[in-house]
């Protein structure tokens, strides 16, 4: 066989992952980012598989999905809502649901994990799904902070193991950071890259650094508002409006705070000072750790930093 015809051979015989073609996508965890990547996954041509641990979970995130592609509709589509209508319909169809995550990962050819920020809570579960999942399946973490090579020790498949570190709200923001450890493969990390792009986002790569890229500035700027506060000196009304009118920032850091969650920005910033416990930038907020412990978890539950209509 000519050297052409066999790379050709082998390039379209293999199965769908083996060459950037995901196809078939299972999303773990559909709370806020999770219903966002499965949204933009399924909008994409994705056929992708939600799971949560209930049933009553999983409706929640599907009407979420539902609400926030109408909005995405309404621009879209203004001129022709019918059509609007069509694609709603189309993509809520390639979107099924599952509780059992290692039942939804058996023809999988991509996982995105973006359950609780706990390592604990991750390991245990990419262990299970390392004996459930086919061996070209991919293993991907959402993790804000916490390094991806620390969740893949529990896996057998390291050079098929990266992290897909998508922004809140993920139909809206353009970036996606995919990271590698120094076990990813080339052909891993390209096929992620493909990915990206075919979700339509910008992605860029990023090392198994603290943070990665994004996080890695944004969480030492947000730490220094909320201890602006903690200080005396200046409110978070002031901080907020501070930093959108003098910096352009789209939200200030304690409505970015709401927005993200208290209790997932809790989990990053004690992570980290758990590991680097003598940074004075990751040292824990007495604020944040109070609003966290009166259940004050931002937009989710109708009160953070300020009060939300739920
Ligand atoms: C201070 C305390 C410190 C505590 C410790 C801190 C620890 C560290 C925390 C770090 C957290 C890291 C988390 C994570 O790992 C990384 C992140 O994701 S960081 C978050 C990144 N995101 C942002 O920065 C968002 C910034 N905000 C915005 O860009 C905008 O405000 C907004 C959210 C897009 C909303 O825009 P607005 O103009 O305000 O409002 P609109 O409602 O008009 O929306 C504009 C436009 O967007 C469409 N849209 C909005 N949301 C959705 C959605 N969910 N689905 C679909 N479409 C949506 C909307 O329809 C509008 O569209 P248009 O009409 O313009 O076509
Ligand atoms: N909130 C953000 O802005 C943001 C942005 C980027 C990345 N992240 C990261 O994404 C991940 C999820 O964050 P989130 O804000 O979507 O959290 P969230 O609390 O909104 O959602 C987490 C979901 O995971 C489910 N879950 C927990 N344990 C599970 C398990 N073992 N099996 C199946 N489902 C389980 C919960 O029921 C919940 O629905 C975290 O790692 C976080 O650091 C968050």
């Amino acid at each position: 066989m000519a050297q052409a015809t066999r790379v050709f051979f082998r390039h379209f015989s293999s199965s769908s992952s083996r060459f950037g073609n995901i196809k078939n996508v299972t999303i773990i965890g559909t709370g806020l980012m999770g219903a966002g990547i499965a949204q933009v996954a399924a909008s994409t041509g994705h056929h992708v598989v939600m799971v949560d641990q209930t049933d009553d979970i999983l409706s929640k995130s599907k009407a979420n999905i539902e609400k926030s592609l109408q909005r995405v509709v309404k621009k879209k589509y203004a001129d022709n809502p019918k059509a609007g209508e069509t694609f709603i319909a189309e993509v809520m169809s390639r979107l099924t649901t599952k509780t059992d995550a290692a039942a939804a990962v058996k023809n999988t050819d991509l996982v995105i994990e973006a359950i609780v920020e706990n390592l604990e809570v991750k390991k245990k579960l990419f262990s299970s799904l390392d004996k459930a999942a086919p061996k070209h399946t991919i293993f991907t973490s959402n993790t804000s902070s916490i390094p991806i090579k620390d969740i893949a020790v529990a896996t057998q498949r390291q050079d098929r193991f990266g992290g897909l570190h998508f922004f809140n709200p993920v139909p809206v923001m353009k970036l996606l950071e995919v990271i590698r450890i120094p076990a990813t493969s080339d052909e891993t990390f390209n096929t992620l890259l493909a990915f990206g792009k075919a979700m339509d986002k910008s992605t860029v790569n990023c090392k198994d650094t603290p943070g990665f890229i994004v996080n890695r500035l944004l969480v030492p700027y947000m730490m220094e508002a909320v201890r602006m506060v903690e200080r005396g000196e200046a409110s978070p009304q002031d901080v907020d409006t501070a930093m959108k009118l003098g910096a352009g920032y789209p939200m200030g850091p304690f409505e970015l705070t709401d927005y993200v969650g208290l209790d997932t920005c809790k989990f990053i910033i004690d992570g980290w000072h758990k590991k680097y416990p003598d940074n004075p930038l990751f040292m824990p907020s007495p604020l944040l750790d109070k609003l966290v412990s009166e259940g004050k978890l931002g937009n989710k539950t109708g009160e953070g930093f300020y009060k939300h209509k739920k």
